[in-house]
């Protein structure tokens, strides 16, 4: 088989949860295995992966049921509950991976590793909270918590209200040596889930978490740069990236390169809170040296290496 290097695939965590109705445990894993199944296409295909994932509702829930339980337990910061979502995603991808791994005779193995990553205290994002989390409501139901529970929330994308939190820009991943190490030496790493706990690090050098989620694919894009990565990939729930979305004029693209991507994004093309952070997630990957990106959903991934569709940007 020919090597054809390493990529980073950030999954996103609403593609863990296909709808509303669908959001248990089992319902996840389900999900998950499906994006799995795909990304071993990938390795046969002869790339070396490491995965990362999004964590937006599952790190809602798990506040969620840390405020709901507080007459009984301890509450939990949201750093822990980021801490929390990479442990039950990374051990929900690391198993599915292991039953594709058996299912096709691969001699792989697949590791979660706790990450992360280190974020500047004075970001102006602790003042204006814009991350999703947890469920989405109604405006009803959002401007109830926002009153009674001094909730933040907005309009999420045209898909319902929803709570936001903080969302710091990310900076570095702490351990992004020990994930390069071990990509190179032959395991599937799973890692900056959530796009990293986020830490600020102090004048002795020792982190400190604090209370907010990294948009994962900013995260994905830095560990991208640090482990010299040769492919960014953000699967998601669309084939392509479009022009005039949803819009009776809306093009698919299938290449464009960096200008062209600026040009698109100035011109307002790409929805604030869903596309328009993976765009600049990616931007940041190419004008930092990164080679090439890839924008499709997880069934199409293997196609789309071949070049035969999602949307490619390249510097
Ligand atoms: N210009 C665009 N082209 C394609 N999809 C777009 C565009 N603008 C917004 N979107 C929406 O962005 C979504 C991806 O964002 P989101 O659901 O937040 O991602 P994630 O998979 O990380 O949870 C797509 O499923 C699509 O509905
Ligand atoms: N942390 C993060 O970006 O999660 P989502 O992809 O689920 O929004």
């Amino acid at each position: 088989m020919v090597k054809k290097g390493v990529a980073v695939v950030a999954v996103g965590g609403n593609s863990l949860i296909k709808d509303e109705k669908r959001k248990s445990i089992k319902d996840q894993f389900d999900a998950g295995a499906e994006s799995m199944h795909h990304i071993v296409d990938m390795l046969e295909q002869g790339w070396d992966v490491v995965i990362s994932h999004g964590n937006g509702p599952q790190v809602g829930f798990i506040l969620r049921r840390s405020e709901l339980s507080r007459h009984e337990l301890h509450e939990v910061p949201l750093d822990y509950c980021g801490a929390d979502s990479q442990g039950s995603i990374g051990y929900m991808f690391a198993q599915a991976l292991n039953h594709e791994f058996v299912a096709r005779g691969m001699n792989k193995q697949a590791v979660a590793v706790v990450t992360q990553t280190i974020v500047d205290r004075n970001d102006k994002a602790f003042q204006n909270p814009t991350k999703p989390i947890g469920s989405f409501m109604s405006a009803e139901m959002a401007h109830e918590k926002a009153e009674k529970e001094g909730w933040v929330v907005v309009e999420d994308a045209g898909r319902g209200w929803r709570r936001v939190v903080p969302s710091p820009i990310p900076q570095r991943i702490v351990e992004a040596d020990a994930i390069q190490s071990l990509v190179k030496s032959g395991f599937v790493v799973i890692a900056v889930g959530g796009g990293g706990i986020p830490v600020v690090e102090d004048e002795a050098g020792k982190l400190h978490g604090v209370e907010a989620v990294i948009d994962k694919d900013f995260g994905s894009a830095i560990l991208s740069n640090m482990i010299n990565a040769d492919l960014f990939v953000i699967s998601t729930a669309v084939e392509k990236v479009a022009i005039n979305f949803n819009k009776p004029d809306q093009k698919w693209i299938d290449r464009m390169t960096v200008a062209e991507a600026k040009q698109y994004m100035e011109e307002g093309h790409f929805a604030k809170g869903s596309m328009l952070p993976k765009i600049q997630a990616i931007l940041r990957f190419l004008e930092n040296g990164g080679k090439q990106a890839l924008i499709t959903n997880p069934e199409n991934i293997g196609r789309a290496l071949r070049g035969e569709t999602g949307t490619w940007i390249v510097p």
